[in-house]
């Protein structure tokens, strides 16, 4: 059959011009793949743009506001709202144990592959980060026992240690004299507090930021500057090759690990070298995680090549800037809302304890302390964006009563669930420790299993009894030992600004020695 003079127009075009006919295939693919996901969606309610593009998830995250805009949104259109064109996000805790589950979890999304560690643009897997299942296995199963509360409440001397640095420092630097007292960025040092304490913990070495006063060879702010701009990426993980990952960039930037990872490695080198002058640590009275961890690894025969690496370098990364972040809420509530800080400062002053209270003593004897930790963490969650996970298939999964297929991204964030009002109540917005205070058992149970600042399921944080053995510990020492006032009531200076971490600034204070009782001038 003779072919018309266009057909051979066509063809001249097709043989001329191979880039336009395969940006003409690559468009054709992309509208079909999204045009599959955007009927597949198509039943779920949210912002009409969302239906079309990431762009509206990235914009929010820009903004630093994402954890107030993914609640508004979830109020007005309901408990599962259309975030992008194949992600949803769910606000019913009823839905936590569907979503988190112990056995066949759901993996974890491409949002975390933008977190791992890339430094010659391999990505290096790690605990908090892998969406191998196999690799998180691998990881978890050796150390999950050195995370125990029975193993850690051994580790409280550590603890111990770094309270008293702490304290000597506060009342030396900002609790001497009345006289030209110094204001103390409180949310700073509780941070420089949070990062010596894990130092101590992991290699029974501080970071020195307490002793100097300062963010120790900038480890503080590069590990938020990776937060800022890593938390962008996560909303389009294809950005990562383009821009986080991009080897042009990566040549400008320099290849090194990041601080905190940098510090860890230093430390693991420093401890090797002592053991092959033969140093023991297996028989040591006190032990660190390191020590740990390396008799772990001279065990274990088939761990990757990274282990020590990723379990080392997790502790600095994910334990210190959370608990910070944590304890910055806790003490901004509490000096906001002073009848709170009364109660709880009656309640301490009643229990009589020693200078630096005992993990033991704070969590029997002050419930109403288990009461702030517990709004301060429903308040503030350190994390503030949905922790994704992809519905696995082959059968396609029902969330809130909506079907969703195979490959769908699905999360929730602990900030929407946490302001829930059908389970909080009309005030879920406000500081109210009395709601956690002679509820009933089973309001108690749900309003705790609605908690999901510390993540759900099988893939739940491995250091909530480190964060807590801190917390609960550090607080009521601090307030037994000092009053604080804050410079600027009413919370004007006090900024937060949501990268994954939902950061705070502003918490400026004066202290007072309640050992001396000197009266703050005012
Ligand atoms: C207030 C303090 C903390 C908060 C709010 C917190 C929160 C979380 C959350 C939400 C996850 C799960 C994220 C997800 O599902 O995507 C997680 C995982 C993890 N956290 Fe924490 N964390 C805290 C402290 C710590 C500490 C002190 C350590 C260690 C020293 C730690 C180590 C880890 C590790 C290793 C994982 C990964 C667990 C896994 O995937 O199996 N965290 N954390």
């Amino acid at each position: 059959m003779g072919q018309s003079p266009d057909s051979w127009v066509q063809l001249e075009i097709v043989q001329g011009h191979p880039w336009t006919v395969s940006l003409a295939v690559f468009s054709a693919v992309m509208f079909l793949w999204h045009s599959k996901t955007y009927w597949s969606l198509s039943h779920i309610p949210g912002p009409f743009l969302a239906r079309l593009t990431n762009l509206p998830r990235l914009l929010w995250v820009l903004s630093n506001r994402a954890h107030d805009i993914h609640v508004n949104l979830h109020r007005r259109y309901g408990n599962i709202v259309r975030f992008g064109p194949n992600m949803v996000s769910v606000s019913d805790p009823a839905e936590i144990a569907n979503i988190y589950r112990y056995s066949k979890p759901w993996p974890k999304s491409d949002f975390y592959h933008a977190l791992l560690m890339k430094p010659d643009g391999k990505p290096i897997p790690g605990i908090f980060g892998t969406q191998d299942e196999e690799i998180h296995r691998a990881l978890k199963k050796p150390v999950a026992g050195a995370y125990s509360m029975s193993t850690l409440v051994k580790f409280e001397p550590y603890v111990d240690t770094t309270m008293g640095v702490f304290s000597d420092e506060l009342r030396a630097r900002f609790a001497g004299s009345n006289d030209g007292r110094a204001a103390c960025d409180l949310g700073q040092w509780l941070q420089m507090f949070a990062f010596d304490v894990i130092g101590e913990l992991t290699f029974s070495k501080r970071l020195g930021f307490l002793e100097s006063g300062n963010d120790v060879n900038g480890v503080m702010a590069g590990i938020w500057k990776m937060f800022q701009e890593t938390a962008l990426v996560t909303q389009m993980p294809w950005i990562d090759n383009l821009w986080t990952n991009n080897p042009v960039r990566r040549y400008f930037r320099g290849r090194g690990a990041s601080p905190g990872a940098a510090f860890a490695m230093a430390r693991v080198k420093e401890r090797r070298e002592l053991l092959a002058k033969g140093r023991n640590d297996w028989d040591r009275d006190t032990r660190d995680f390191l020590s740990l961890f390396l008799e772990i690894e001279s065990k274990e025969k088939a761990l990757p090549p990274y282990a020590l690496a990723a379990w080392a370098s997790s502790n600095i990364t994910a334990g210190s800037d959370t608990t910070a972040i944590l304890l910055r809420a806790l003490f901004h509530y509490l000096l906001s809302n002073p009848p709170t800080l009364a109660r709880l400062r009656a309640e301490i002053d009643a229990a009589d304890l020693p200078e630096k209270v005992p993990w033991k003593r704070a969590k029997a004897e002050l419930p109403y302390l288990d009461a702030c930790v517990k709004e301060a963490t429903r308040m503030h969650p350190p994390f503030g964006l949905p922790y994704e996970r992809v519905v696995p298939g082959p059968a396609p999964a029902v969330v809130c009563g909506k079907t969703l297929q195979p490959g769908t991204v699905v999360g929730m964030s602990a900030w929407v669930v946490g302001r829930n009002r059908a389970l909080f109540g009309a005030d879920a917005d406000e500081w109210r420790p009395e709601r956690w205070v002679g509820v009933d058992e089973k309001t108690l149970r749900e309003m705790e299993g609605a908690s999901m600042a510390f993540g759900a399921g099988h893939r739940t944080c491995m250091g909530k009894h480190i964060a807590h053995l801190e917390i609960y510990k550090i607080v009521p020492t601090l307030l037994k030992q000092f009053d604080f006032e804050l410079l600027s009531p009413g919370g004007s200076g006090w900024t937060v600004q949501n990268r994954w971490f939902v950061m705070q600034q502003g918490l400026m204070v004066r202290l007072k020695d309640r050992m001396t009782a000197a009266p703050i001038d005012k």
